[in-house]
């Protein structure tokens, strides 16, 4: 395919690009920068393909103007990779974690903050690079519900994922959004039952989007919750729509950005600790990334698509790097949180071959 084509090109010359495909639809993108400038958002009225990181970072975009822009048919089908063999028996990895969620839980009952979301990273030897239309192709097949990406910036690195969370969409004044938390293992059940700590925990992300739109909003719409599966894993999600006042994107995004999900709140405390007590950087993971001022196959500019950049990994050259994160809240029990990570960091390792 011409798409793939322009990539290992793209690559090969050391040129930033992006290949995604939204959500279930049936095409992907291409932008391919015609130079390697490193382009920063500064008020949002820039129009292109952003991605942002979690707190400290360039925040950087593919602008349409200096790209050149392919649209093909995605892949197509789905494809049931088989299931990687997980290891929830690190040692090191699972004692490092469970003493950041008891530093998090003892935090939380000295009322700094009442949900903060503890993550972790997990390097794997393996290379990627070498064969990146592959890894795009079993993200889409594998993935059909999500936002999935590849993305490369010579002075940023790589990054791919498939995500399963919206930060915003806005188009003609309206602005919609989810609530994502609580995670349990999907096994394609049917009967799916959340117990009170994950609704409690979920009800948080949704009060704070409501509370953070409220002031920005004629009119906010919250639907019920629903469960929402994201490969092996399944969340509790509730769907926001909002009649917005006035449509300034950078507003709308430092209103809910980063959101309880994947950061907790009230923010400014939650934020804080996670970058003084992680023990490493987020860089983009829980970061956005996706369109901004444009949508690149309706061809309009008068949109913007951003998700949250979760079930995501850094690519090197000879080795990737997993982010993976869980909501704690006063009940959290260290040990079942650090399984959650590890059966969430399946979404990338399938990937990976
Ligand atoms: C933080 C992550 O996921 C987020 C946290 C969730 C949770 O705490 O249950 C669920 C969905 C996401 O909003 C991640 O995947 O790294």
């Amino acid at each position: 395919m011409y798409l793939y084509k322009c990539l290992l090109k793209q690559f090969e010359e050391k040129r930033p690009f992006v290949v995604y495909r939204k959500p279930n639809a049936d095409q992907m993108v291409g932008l391919f920068q015609k130079t390697r400038e490193l382009h920063l958002i500064e008020n949002f009225d820039e129009v292109g393909f952003v991605l942002a990181p979690f707190a400290q970072g360039k925040r950087f975009y593919i602008p349409l103007s200096e790209s050149a822009i392919i649209v093909e048919q995605a892949p197509q089908g789905k494809l049931d990779l088989e299931d990687v063999e997980l290891n929830y028996n690190d040692a090191i990895a699972k004692e490092n974690f469970e003493d950041l969620v008891k530093r998090c839980v003892s935090a939380i009952k000295q009322n700094v903050f009442g949900k903060v979301v503890p993550s972790r990273k997990e390097s794997i030897q393996v290379d990627v690079q070498g064969d990146l239309e592959g890894l795009f192709n079993r993200l889409c097949l594998s993935y059909p519900t999500a936002f999935c990406y590849v993305i490369y910036h010579p002075e940023i690195g790589m990054w791919a994922g498939a995500t399963p969370e919206s930060l915003l969409k806005v188009k003609d004044g309206v602005l919609e959004t989810m609530a994502l938390a609580g995670t349990q293992v999907n096994n394609g059940q049917q009967d799916v039952v959340w117990e009170q700590k994950e609704k409690e925990e979920q009800q948080f992300v949704t009060d704070f989007i409501v509370e953070s739109l409220n002031p920005l909003a004629n009119k906010i719409t919250v639907s019920e919750p629903f469960t929402k599966r994201a490969a092996r894993v399944m969340h509790i999600c509730t769907s926001v729509v909002a009649e917005l006042k006035e449509n300034n994107v950078k507003v709308i995004v430092d209103a809910l950005h980063p959101t309880p999900a994947v950061c907790g709140m009230p923010k400014a405390k939650a934020r804080e600790f996670l970058i003084n007590e992680e023990g490493y950087e987020r860089k983009y993971y829980a970061g956005y990334i996706g369109e901004l001022n444009c949508n690149v196959i309706e061809q309009t500019v008068e949109e913007t698509d951003l998700y949250v950049n979760l079930r995501c990994m850094e690519v090197e050259c000879d080795k990737v790097s997993l982010y993976i994160g869980c909501g704690v809240t006063k009940d959290s029990d260290p040990t079942s949180e650090f399984i959650e990570t590890v059966n969430k960091s399946s979404t990338m390792k399938k990937v990976l071959k």
